[in-house]
């Protein structure tokens, strides 16, 4: 705010400013139909022109006598004007007059960007001199055609550089031309031909699918050739193989919306005055300051985004579904209906169960102004108002004396509820009902929710159906002790996402230490599973792959950041709707994103074998990747100190607990008590940070999930599973050749260190070059791989084989050579 510009101008240019940008509604549709108007009485006179120009060439010199009547259409005026601009003017070219003027009209009437519209003009002036100029070749014989100015220019260019010399500059005007307005680059050439050759290919193979092939002909040359690389990128971000049949389905081409670029964050300097000025809160109306800045931003993205447009226009925005354009998503019928769905109200059990609450509250001499019951599937939530004066800690510390009287297990007791003035009871009912996944599932909530990882984990206390975004959570802890409903809970978690998410969309790293938890899912890997290249089985079962999985993540994770940053996008979903809108360039690395869900579901176990190994990774992730896509289930019998350590916590503000045995475990997990009352199958506890709620976990058994994932498994899948990025661990040595290019910038200063030293060890590179122990251990491993240090010896520091600094520099001149 503070640095809203003054009012005086600075000196510098006091550029081609906007003027009409002022005009009101009312002179613009004046202004915009006169151009209009105007555009279509000169495109006629210059159609009729060509019919009646020659009978009127006589009256030209009696424009003013009143007699003298003209054939033209738009009689004398058309004429006159068709003279002026076709036969002295540019020839036929003078109708892209007649097109600007419309354009103009239009732009003014809509009141469509000013900015645009100037390039129109230049770009139209341009086309019509070219036009003219090339026209000005068969000027001798049809004057008509390039008009007194292409004929003369033409002859003009011809004395002094020839016919050839003109031919070739008008050549180097269209390339300037394409290369300016449409981006085109010689990449996109060789795209093209490439595109091309694999047409002809694909159409020698099949002759199926005429309709795509029409489709296919319609395209523009340069359209063509970044669809080909639009398609190309698509299928290596699903890690496929060629596949020698099959053309693509294509989409129809949707029709054109009128783009919305979106607001990129701009350097300061880059942002005219002008843009400044107008958002001074006081002096404009907000929309004002919107329109002008999205103007000046354009300015940047203008080209970009034609070229955008043009390919969002010719096909539709990207679909990342394509390749499995027709996978159908499970229906509700593979999930099971329950008999005892739905609660039934026993009012006797509620009448017994507000006596005793009532009565147990007298007894100590609390009195009660109301008390109100909500039931739910499992518990019942007594809501009561104390008369005034009673202390709220008084009835929190009655909780076993209530739980007495009521002689049930899992009463807890809130006091106050947050946010409603009333202290809650919840008491388990006699009967409870199953929720079962197919109502959560067929809920309009979840149905009709549009969050980007939708879970419908279940009712709620009032009956509701819960559904939370992961993409928001980010990450979500799970605990409880054995037999509770978490195997369930992650199920449930699941089947919510297969339910909603194309398997492009969205895949899954999943860990079961336990190896019979997750097995089922092994169906889907080829859809739905992500895993490490050159590993047979996607669900990983042994800790040491988990490292290098989690390893592996991390790496994907700085990968994508990498991509966000150089698209200017600041997340995944960000990103993934500028790579839709056919905004970034598949041959600059960029790629559909999908995202990608890490289910862990014995954490302890690992925690105990790996310890920091999997810690590190798994709480960078949980620090950083939100943002890129890539989220954390992370479930544990176990909600011990040591296994979720203070770091991991930190990072997961999501927390579910089941029932778990000791207030010490409800506190660890859910930073207070309460998971410890639950009662159990499915009754769970919910945190995001603040509130706890609670609710009853959807029911899904293993035939419901068997069912699923044969019906997707039974489809058309990608040919492998999502892989990850290659990770080598330390002790990996087989990948040893790591590239020249790729080695540390301190390369060759470690391995002076350790060629002074004759000592191959890792510390010492810490300790004399102050590195971190990750960098300093790469730098040994890249060491290794140039032969200046032997292979790891276990406790032993690693041999030295150059034995001095001549060696090393004659063995470092040799790789250059090499
Ligand atoms: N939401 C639920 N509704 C009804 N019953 C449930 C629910 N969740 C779990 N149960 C019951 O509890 C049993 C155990 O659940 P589950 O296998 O999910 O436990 P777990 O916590 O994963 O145990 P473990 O850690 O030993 O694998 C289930 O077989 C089922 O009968």
């Amino acid at each position: 705010m503070a640095k809203k510009k003054p009012k005086t101008k600075q000196s510098s240019t006091p550029k081609f400013k906007k003027p009409s940008l002022k005009l009101t509604n009312q002179q613009k549709l004046i202004f915009g139909s006169l151009l209009i108007i105007l555009g279509i009485i000169l495109g006629t006179a210059f159609l009729s022109y060509f019919f009646t120009g020659k009978a009127d060439q006589s009256i030209l010199n009696e424009f003013s006598t009143r007699q003298a009547e003209a054939d033209n259409w738009v009689k004398k005026l058309g004429a006159y004007l068709s003279d002026i601009f076709v036969y002295r003017g540019f020839g036929i070219a003078a109708f892209i007059f007649s097109g600007l003027l419309i354009r103009s009209g239009l732009h003014v009437l809509l009141d469509i960007n000013y900015e645009k519209l100037r390039r129109h003009w230049f770009w139209g002036l341009y086309i019509i001199l070219w036009f003219s100029i090339f026209f000005g070749f068969f000027g001798e014989k049809h004057a008509i055609l390039g008009g007194t100015v292409g004929f003369e220019t033409n002859t003009f260019l011809q004395d002094y550089i020839g016919i050839l010399g003109v031919s070739l500059l008008l050549f180097f005007g269209l390339i300037v031309y394409l290369a300016t307005r449409f981006k085109i680059t010689i990449h996109s050439f060789i795209a093209l031909f490439k595109s091309a050759k694999k047409d002809i290919s694909d159409e020698l193979k099949s002759n199926a699918d005429d309709d795509n092939f029409a489709f296919d002909n319609n395209l523009t040359e340069e359209a063509e050739a970044i669809k080909a690389a639009h398609l190309a990128t698509q299928k290596e971000a699903q890690q496929t193989k060629p596949k020698p049949s099959t053309p693509e389905p294509v989409k129809e081409p949707t029709p054109v919306v009128e783009f919305e670029p979106i607001a990129k964050p701009q350097p300061v300097k880059d942002i005219p005055e002008s843009s400044f000025e107008v958002t001074a809160p006081k002096e404009e109306p907000i929309e004002e300051a919107a329109e002008l800045k999205i103007e000046t931003v354009e300015e940047e993205l203008s080209e970009t985004d034609n070229l955008s447009n043009k390919l969002v226009a010719d096909f539709g925005l990207f679909d990342p579904t394509l390749e499995l354009g027709k996978y159908q998503f499970p229906p509700l019928d593979l999930l099971k209906k329950y008999d005892n769905e739905g609660i039934s109200i026993n009012q006797e059990e509620l009448e017994g169960n507000k006596n005793r609450i009532v009565e147990t509250l007298n007894n100590y001499k609390i009195g009660i102004a109301s008390i109100k019951a909500t039931i739910g599937p499992t518990v019942t939530l007594y809501e009561i108002v104390p008369e005034a004066g009673v202390r709220i800690s008084k009835i929190k510390n009655l909780e076993d004396d209530i739980a007495l009287s009521l002689s049930a297990l899992g009463i807890r007791i809130i006091a106050p509820i947050p946010g409603k003035g009333t202290i809650g009871i919840e008491v388990p009912n006699k009967n409870s009902t199953i929720v079962s996944m197919r109502s959560v599932i067929a809920s309009q909530k979840f149905q009709k929710s549009d969050m980007q990882l939708p879970i419908a984990f279940g009712k709620t206390i009032s009956n509701e159906t819960f559904v939370v975004d992961l993409a928001k959570m980010p990450h979500m802890l799970m605990a409880g002790a054995t037999g509770q409903g978490k195997s369930v809970g992650l199920n449930a978690v699941l089947t919510s996402l297969l339910y909603k998410k194309h398997p492009a969309e969205v895949k899954f790293v999943l860990v079961d230490p336990k190896k019979v938890e997750l097995t089922l899912f092994n169906k889907i890997e080829r859809h739905y599973l992500a895993k490490l290249p050159d590993e047979a089985e996607a669900i990983i079962t042994d800790n040491t792959k988990v490292i290098n999985t989690l390893n592996s993540l991390c790496i994907e994770m700085d990968n994508r950041y990498e991509m966000l940053k150089n698209a200017l996008c600041r997340n995944i979903v960000e990103y993934n709707t500028k790579f839709k809108a056919r905004k970034l360039n598949p041959n600059d690395g960029h790629a559909f994103l999908p995202y990608i869900v890490l289910v862990v579901d014995e954490f302890a176990d690992l925690i105990m074998t790996a310890g920091k190994e999997v810690e590190t990774p798994v709480a960078r992730l949980a620090q950083l990747a939100r943002a890129i896509g890539i989220h954390l289930i992370i479930a544990t019998q176990r909600p011990s100190v040591n296994v979720i350590t203070g770091i991991i916590k930190a990072n997961f503000p999501a927390r579910i607990a089941f029932r778990v045995t000791s207030k010490i475990d409800s506190r660890t997990i859910l930073d207070g008590s309460g998971a410890d009352q639950l009662i159990g199958r499915g009754d769970m506890l919910y945190t995001q940070g603040n509130e706890l709620v609670r609710i009853q976990c959807a029911f899904v058994d293993t035939p419901e999930v068997e069912r699923i994932v044969d019906f997707i498994g039974a489809q058309k899948a990608f040919p492998d599973a999502h892989l990850l990025p290659e990770y080598v661990g330390e002790e990996g040595g087989t990948n040893l050749d790591i590239d020249i290019s790729d080695r540390d910038k301190l390369f060759k200063e470690a391995a002076e260190v350790i060629v002074t030293a004759q000592q191959g060890s890792a510390s010492l590179l810490q300790r004399k070059l102050k590195l971190g122990y990750n960098r300093a251990g790469r730098l040994i491993d890249q060491l290794e791989a140039a032969g200046i240090v032997g292979p790891f010896e276990g406790s032993k520091a690693r041999q030295v084989l150059v034995p001095d600094f001549i060696a090393l520099e004659q063995l470092l001149e040799n790789e250059k050579n090499n």
